[in-house]
């Protein structure tokens, strides 16, 4: 059967200063379809589908949208058509409701004689949530309150309605929990049976080999090619988008591939019956040289753990001990050798308004330091040497972070605490949104730290990366450590999905 267009984007250029984001992109997107988008950090697929969501313009080139000229003003004229993009990014308004974020806009419609009937808002954003499946979260609950996982979902739920025609998931499954994974697949499915567009984002490829209906592969602002379902089935599937997104081939060897979990005896951060909120009693010891994995469901507490250890959470007792000293702030912990990479990128680990070298010298700025005066050089140095070695696709590093692609900025967060050469690391899903030829340096990176003696602790959603890398996985349920696996050439995702649920 003939599909039917929806999208068709002629020729589309974008420039940012001298950056040339898209080179004349051509790409044609149909009812019925989930279309993959896959290509480098930075290769284009945020600016494209931004500009088809109306969040910015094109330099040039045309769009149609149901056979009509497309030229949406901005994000609010084109959800009303029916096109909405979740970003990458977090973007609930603070301070409000779960109803308030999700019916932003609407509150007319609730109201009589300039009134807002509570009630009834109340009550839709309730039926909002359970339309999803999402049983765990309520409309009168606070936005402020829920994890940073939970609020993605109510993203979600705010940009998808019956009205909606076409929806871009931008590099969104990472920042959820595996339970918001897949409310998210099971939602961009029934879109696709209902003869909706949704166009998907991601750089995981098993993931976008199973949900997808076809694939489109960009590189530096190229369109490369395109799959449909059959190629991708194909048994070399998967070379051939990496070698197409790249440009060259790429080993298979992708996490640690020695299953020695030997470590020193010496210790390198503890925490010693730590409470907090609803986390009672925890102790955790690392050593020099091991890799601790966390993993768990949304709420199981392994991202709290992650920011106690960090000296971000205020203790109602117990204490955490590096070198025989108690950390009882992060800045404690910058100055005894602790690197924290959070999960929240833009709030927690960036300075978004600031330059990438900003950004990787500020932790390492007192062994800059000459007296009072800090020599520029050596700044710039320390800066560039990261930049090429995380390849952050930039001008200079005097370019703001917010300027970059998300990938890049991810890559921004992990530099500035390997430029600092911090002995302990606390990675709260370290790979966030970067491509696979940066993963695999990135995993290569963490595999040598270990060899050097240093200390990490690995929470990540991503259940193949915690057996691909950890010594030790701990499992938390209900913000308790509920199982431990070790490192095994057998170990299996299965066996650790035991533990969580
Ligand atoms: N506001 C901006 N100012 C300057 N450059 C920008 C801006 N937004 C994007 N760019 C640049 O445009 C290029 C394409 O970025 P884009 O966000 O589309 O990449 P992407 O493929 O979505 O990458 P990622 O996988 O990292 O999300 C990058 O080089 C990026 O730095």
């Amino acid at each position: 059967m003939e599909k039917e267009l929806l999208i068709e984007v002629k020729n589309m250029t974008k420039f940012f200063g001298p950056t040339q984001a898209l080179k004349g992109v051509d790409m044609r997107f149909y009812r019925g379809e989930i279309r993959g988008l896959i290509g480098e950090n930075g290769s284009g697929k945020s600016t494209v589908t931004s500009i088809i969501a109306g969040m910015q313009a094109a330099s040039g080139g045309t769009m149609t949208y149901k056979g009509q000229s497309w030229k949406p003003e901005n994000m609010v004229e084109a959800q009303k058509a029916g096109i909405s993009m979740v970003l990458q990014e977090a973007n609930t308004i603070p301070d409000c409701t779960v109803a308030e974020n999700l019916l932003a806009g609407r509150f007319d419609e609730f109201s009589k004689f300039g009134f807002v009937s509570m009630k009834k808002a109340n009550a839709e954003a309730e039926k909002m949530l359970l339309s999803f499946g999402i049983t765990n979260i309520h409309a009168k609950d606070s936005i402020n309150k829920l994890t940073f996982e939970d609020r993605k979902l109510i993203e979600i739920v705010r940009c998808v309605s019956d009205e909606t025609e076409v929806f871009v998931v931008d590099e969104t499954t990472t920042a959820l929990s595996l339970e918001g994974r897949q409310i998210l697949y099971k939602l961009i499915h029934e879109l696709k049976e209902k003869g909706k567009c949704v166009i998907f984002i991601s750089h995981d490829m098993d993931e976008i080999l199973e949900q997808c209906t076809d694939l489109t592969v960009l590189r530096d602002g190229n369109i490369i090619g395109h799959l449909n379902r059959e190629e991708m089935d194909a048994p070399d599937a998967v070379q051939r988008i990496r070698y197409m997104m790249v440009g060259r081939e790429i080993g298979e060897a992708y996490y640690r591939e020695d299953y020695d979990t030997s470590h020193s005896d010496e210790i390198a951060l503890e925490l010693k019956n730590v409470s907090f909120g609803p986390i009672k009693d925890f102790s955790l010891t690392l050593h020099k040289g091991e890799i601790l994995g966390f993993g768990g469901l949304s709420g199981c507490g392994m991202h709290e753990v992650g920011r106690a250890a960090f000296g971000l959470e205020k203790l109602e007792s117990g204490s955490v001990v590096r070198n025989g000293k108690e950390i009882k702030t992060c800045l404690q912990a910058i100055e005894s050798g602790i690197g924290y990479i959070s999960k929240n990128r833009d709030k927690e680990a960036l300075i978004l308004d600031g330059s990438i070298q900003d950004n990787i010298v500020l932790p390492l700025l007192p062994s800059l330091e000459h007296g009072t005066f800090i020599n520029p050089a050596s700044e710039k140095d320390r800066a560039d040497k990261e930049i090429d070695s995380f390849r952050i696709k930039c001008g200079t590093g005097k370019q703001w972070v917010n300027t970059l692609s998300g990938g890049n900025k991810q890559k921004v967060s992990f530099a500035k605490w390997t430029a600092r050469g911090s002995e302990v690391l606390i990675m709260d899903c370290p790979t966030r949104g970067v491509d696979i030829g940066v993963k695999q340096s990135m995993y290569a990176l963490i595999a040598q730290m270990k060899k050097e003696g240093k200390a990490i602790i690995l929470i990540s959603e991503e259940m193949a990366e915690l057996i691909g890398m950890a010594d030790k996985i701990i499992i938390m349920k209900d913000f308790r450590k509920s199982g431990e696996v070790m490192r095994a050439p057998e170990l299996k995702e299965t066996d650790i999905i035991e533990y969580m649920i």
